[in-house]
């Protein structure tokens, strides 16, 4: 497809956006666009940006200078169209604590103006949806952080957008609900709907269709997560031992790796020179330094974002 094409196709689109707030470059001429029917994650550690990114496509900040676009029209002349069209998830989501899931439900639907015989189906299907049936009476307050994002998620959704925006759903959510929660995404992106979701957590990168890694205001790279690994271009090695932090200042101050990082009780690295694996073992060994193993490893997004932090993260 060629890339008009896919611009005119494209659901969301970023051009060239840039946002500051005094010397803080909060984004540096970001573009990227989301097909329609796919989920993108903003992928990145906290202050990368994200949330800035995600205010604006919901016009709640100008932008210093670029241009977004939904389906094609621009953002900040459609509000007729972002408010029938697009749902928004932001961080701390408003549910009123002391009403039932279903009483904020229909809250809500009245709020979007959903019609009655509408709004009934649509809870039903919601319900089915979050699991949140056994807990209709149930108030807010008194339900679980993993739930309430359920009910969150599912209040935006009452109007049923066909694009939807979320700004780190899962930020301090438990890994079950975590789950469970993106299993919801995956089907609602199954039925045609359009997702923009930000995440500080890197394993989600791998439940998205495409993904874009923010940091300090820019994406560094905008890929299909499975295709990121290929960026590194020379072999990864993991050695792990006792006092891993030992083994990463001696490889650190070696002079032969390119990348080196501690990971947990482990070191990732990347040589100079190819021909230094097959000594690099007995090197660590000849120093007071204990090395259990040495071990090629396939890189992370944990292990890319370092990369291209280092590559890309300084580029004004
Ligand atoms: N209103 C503001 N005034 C000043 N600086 C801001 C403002 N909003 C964001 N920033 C700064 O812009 C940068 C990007 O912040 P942003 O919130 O977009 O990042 P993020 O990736 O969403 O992280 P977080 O998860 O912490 O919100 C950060 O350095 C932040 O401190």
């Amino acid at each position: 497809m060629c890339t008009s094409e896919k611009e005119a196709t494209a659901a969301l689109e970023a051009r060239a956006v840039s946002k500051g707030y005094g010397a803080i470059k909060a984004l540096s001429r970001v573009s990227f666009s989301v097909e329609k029917s796919t989920i993108f994650g903003l992928i990145g550690p906290d202050g990368g940006g994200k949330t800035t990114l995600i205010r604006a496509f919901v016009s709640l900040l100008t932008l210093d200078e670029g241009e977004l676009y939904f389906q094609g029209r621009r953002v900040n002349k459609s509000a007729d169209f972002v408010r029938s069209h697009v749902g928004y998830m932001p961080q701390r989501f408003s549910l009123y604590q002391d009403l039932s899931v279903e009483e904020n439900l229909r809250f809500f639907g009245r709020l979007f103006g959903v019609e009655r015989r509408d709004l009934e189906k649509r809870i039903q299907r919601l319900y089915e949806f979050s699991g949140l049936g056994s807990f209709t009476k149930r108030r807010a307050g008194a339900l679980s952080g993993g739930m309430k994002q359920k009910l969150a998620l599912s209040c935006m959704l009452v109007h049923a957008p066909e694009i939807i925006i979320l700004d780190e759903p899962t930020f301090g959510v438990d890994p079950v609900s975590r789950n469970d929660f993106w299993a919801i995404l995956t089907s609602l992106r199954d039925e045609g709907t359009t997702i923009l979701v930000s995440t500080a957590y890197m394993d989600e990168a791998y439940l998205c269709d495409m993904v874009g890694l923010m940091f300090g205001g820019k994406l560094l790279a905008v890929d299909e997560p499975n295709r990121l690994k290929s960026y590194y271009e020379v072999p990864l090695y993991r050695a792990e031992g006792a006092k891993a932090h030992q083994i990463y200042r001696f490889l650190d101050e070696s002079g032969l790796c390119d990348q080196c990082n501690l990971f947990g009780d482990g070191v990732h690295f990347t040589l100079k020179k190819a021909e230094d694996s097959k000594h690099i073992e007995t090197l660590i060994q000849s120093t007071s330094y204990t090395v259990d193993n040495i071990v090629r490893i396939e890189p992370g997004i944990e292990d890319l974002f370092l990369l291209l932090m280092e590559t890309k993260g300084s580029y004004t």
